[in-house]
Order: structure tokens, then sequence, then C-alpha cells
């Protein structure tokens, strides 16, 4: 197998005297898609702003084929690495394409202008996300998935070795969930995602992760990970899990009105 392109080892991060990650290891072959799982509050973000050096954790190794996270500049971070957030950010005053085209910044330099190729590059994106339509209007105008899948064509753009998504498919109609994901497998780049529905990473991601509390309880195969025992777990659900007819890998049906003892009450507010 070739050389990992990003390995963690014992990473920790505290804040507040709270453990949020705790002992996480992994590692991210060239041209996997490694999928993030885990309840609300398991630490998946936390995790990926470790990766993409938002966040520094209190101990540990983060290294980027073969060198420390954090002796990278910032260009060549972000020649490396992009980035989907979860949170769509403002962009007031810039049009879809302009934002698509803010993908090429790690690439220009201060005076650089915009070349044909650059400007093919950017239509391609456009149209693979299917918002060529929409490349003049204002993107703060757009719908919550068409700025999704406009901060997707711009890490395209961006042309990374990574792609990091933190819940890439969260206001995505299922007609997108599966192009936005199959779009990013068909890049041939390492892409790590958190997402949230299970049947989806089952069917998308080469392998996953399922981290509870801060902690990796699970790593592997999707046939390794969500097992009804691991789901019921860690998520609290019951849930029966058969082969996909189609990928073979788990495909998850939920039982309604049922809850497991396993799980500890969440108390809200
Ligand atoms: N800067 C911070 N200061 C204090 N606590 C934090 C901070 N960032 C995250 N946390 C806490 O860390 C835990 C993990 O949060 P995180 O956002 O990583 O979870 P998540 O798995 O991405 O959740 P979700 O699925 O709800 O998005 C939460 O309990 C959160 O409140």
């Amino acid at each position: 197998m070739s050389e990992p392109v990003l390995d963690v080892n014992h990473l920790f991060w505290q804040v507040d005297g709270k453990t949020i990650l705790a002992d996480i290891h992994f590692n991210l072959p060239k041209g996997q898609m490694l999928g993030l799982i885990g309840p609300n509050g398991a630490g998946k973000s936390s995790l990926l702003r470790c990766l993409y050096r938002y966040i520094v954790p209190s101990s540990g190794n983060i290294d980027l084929f073969g060198q420390d996270l954090s002796t990278y500049s910032a260009k060549a971070l972000a020649r490396s690495v992009a980035v989907v957030q979860q949170d769509t950010p403002h962009y007031f005053d810039l049009t879809t394409e302009q934002l698509v085209t803010m993908g090429l910044t790690p690439h220009k330099g201060l005076f650089d202008a915009t070349t044909a190729q650059d400007k093919a590059l950017i239509n391609h994106a456009l149209t693979k996300v299917g918002l060529a339509k929409h490349a003049q209007q204002p993107y703060e105008q757009l719908s919550g998935g068409e700025k999704q899948r406009a901060l997707i064509a711009r890490a395209i753009v961006q042309q990374p070795h990574i792609l990091i998504l933190d819940e890439p498919t969260n206001h995505l109609d299922i007609r997108y969930q599966i192009q936005i994901l199959e779009l990013v497998a068909s890049l041939g780049i390492s892409v790590i995602a958190s997402i949230h529905d299970l049947n989806l990473a089952s069917a998308m991601c080469d392998k996953l992760l399922l981290l509870d509390q801060g902690k990796l309880i699970a790593k592997g195969h999707p046939s390794e990970v969500l097992t009804e025992r691991q789901i019921s777990d860690v998520f609290g659900v019951c849930c029966e899990v058969n082969v996909h007819p189609q990928h073979q890998k788990p495909l998850i049906s939920y039982f309604y009105g049922y809850q497991t003892a396993n799980k500890k009450e969440v108390a809200y507010d």
C-alpha cells in the first residue's frame, strides 16, 4: 500500500478542562474516501478542525505527506488541503463565479491574472455542481444547498490533494447528496468527510471512523464499523443491518418506537 497522505497519532484536544478528542489515531491512504461518523457532539468537527489547523491539538501528531502539519506555510497548506466547512460563511458582494474563482488563490501571485485555462477550470467546476446557470448570481442569493455546491466547486478549483468536508450533504436534497459525494469520489483525491447519514456513508466511503464522546470507537471498512451492536451502543437506536443489493455494503433499517438501554440519556435544558 502507498504511503498515507495523512497520518494522525495519539491526538488529544482539551479545552476548558474538558477532553474533546482523546487518543485519536488513523491514516488516510491516497485516493481514499474516509467517512467520519458519530452522534452530535462526538468530536467530528473538532477533529476536522485539527486537520485543517483551525485548532491546535493539545498533544499528538498530524503528518501531511510525512511532514508535520504545523510546519506548513499557510499557502503551502492551501495548495494541499481544501476545506468545505459546515456553516456556509457569508460572502457579500461576490457572484457565484467570483466565489468559485477564490479557489485559485493558493496557486496565484498577487498580480497574476485569471487565464483562459483558469476560466475553463472554473466553468467546469460550476457545471459539475450544477451551478453554471447561477454563475453571475450573487452568492448570497443562492439557496443553502446551492451555496454548499458553490463551496464544493471552489474546493475543486483549488485542486487540492486532500479535501476535508464537514457535513457536505446537510443542506442537499437526496439527488445532490448522492451526486456531490459521487463527484467528490470521482476526483481521485483523498477525502475525509463527516457524514450524518449512515447509509450514505456506507455507500460512498472506503473506510469509516466512528467517534463517540471524543473517542475512536471503531475504524475500518463500513461492514466492520456499521454493525447493529455498534450502532445501538453509540447512537442509542435499534436497527437491522443487511447487505445493500447494489454495492454490497451495509444497508441499515431503523426501527421506530424503540430506544436501546445501552445509550446514556442525553439531558436537554
Ligand atoms: N471551542 C470549544 N470550546 C469548548 N467546547 C467545545 C469547543 N468546540 C467544541 N466543543 C465541544 O466539543 C464537543 C464536540 O463538538 P463537535 O462540534 O466537534 O462535535 P460534532 O461531532 O461535530 O457534533 P455535530 O454532529 O453536532 O456537528 C461538543 O461537546 C462541543 O460542545
